[in-house]
C-alpha cells in the first residue's frame, strides 16, 4: 500500500504543484502561523513548515507522510510576509520594485510509521529581481486583488510576471514549493 501524502496547507497554489509533478495526496490545511521573528529566514521559515506539519500530524495515524510548508519573501534583510492591509501592499512593492530581493520557503516532512516519527526540514532560497513599477502600476496591481494573500505583495505566477526581470533558483519555490527538492527528499524516504 502507498503511504497515504498529506499536505497541511491551504494554499491553492500549493496544490497545484504538487499535482503538476503527479503526486496522490490529501489537504488537510493547518491553522498555524506564529514563530520567533528573530531567526534567520531560512530557519524562520523552516520553524513555520514545522509548526503547520506538525499541527496536523498529531491528528493522523500512521502510516502517513505529512507536508508543511511557509514562504517568505527577504529584502535587504528585512523580512516581508503576507501584507495586513492594501497600504502594507503598496509599501512592500515600493521597496521590491527596480530591486533583487529573495524568496525562502521552508519545507517539513514527517513520516509517521508503526512505531517512530522522522521529521525533516529544509529551506531553498531563490533570487528574483523586479524591474520598476511606478505609483501608479503599484496602485493597478493592487486593484487586482492578486498581493493581498502571498508573501512580499506579490504572485510570480499571475499578472506580476509584467515586472520579473530574472530568477535565480527554482521558480515553483516562489510559487510556494521546491518542487524538485521535495520530490527528492520522498525518493530518499522510500515514500515513493
Ligand atoms: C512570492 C510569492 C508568494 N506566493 C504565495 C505562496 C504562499 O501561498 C503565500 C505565502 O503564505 P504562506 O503563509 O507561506 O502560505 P499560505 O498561508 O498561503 O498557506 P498555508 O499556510 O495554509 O500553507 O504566498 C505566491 O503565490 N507567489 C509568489 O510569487
Amino acid at each position: 500500500m502507498n503511504t497515504r501524502i498529506i499536505l497541511a496547507s491551504a494554499s491553492p497554489r500549493r496544490r497545484e504543484l504538487l499535482t503538476q509533478i503527479g503526486l496522490n495526496y490529501e489537504v488537510l490545511p493547518s491553522r498555524k502561523e506564529e514563530a520567533s521573528k528573530a531567526l534567520e529566514p531560512a530557519e524562520l521559515v523552516a520553524e513555520l513548515s514545522a509548526l503547520k506539519a506538525e499541527d496536523i500530524a498529531s491528528s493522523i495515524e500512521a502510516p502517513a507522510l505529512i507536508i508543511g510548508a511557509d514562504t517568505i519573501v527577504c529584502h535587504n534583510g528585512r523580512i516581508l510576509g503576507k501584507p495586513q492591509s492594501e497600504e502594507e501592499a503598496a509599501g512592500m512593492l515600493a521597496l521590491l520594485q527596480g530591486d533583487t530581493h529573495q524568496v525562502y520557503t521552508g519545507v517539513t516532512m514527517i513520516q509517521k510509521s508503526g512505531n517512530e516519527n522522522r521529521e525533516i526540514h529544509f529551506a531553498e532560497m531563490t533570487e528574483v529581481e523586479f524591474g520598476p513599477m511606478d505609483e501608479s502600476e503599484i496602485r493597478e496591481y493592487i486593484a487586482t486583488g492578486e498581493p493581498m494573500d502571498k508573501a512580499g505583495a506579490y504572485g510570480i505566477q499571475g499578472f506580476a510576471a509584467r515586472y520579473i526581470v530574472s530568477v535565480r533558483g527554482d521558480y515553483s519555490n516562489v510559487v510556494g514549493l521546491p518542487v524538485a527538492r521535495l520530490y527528492g527528499e520522498l525518493k530518499k524516504l522510500g515514500v515513493l
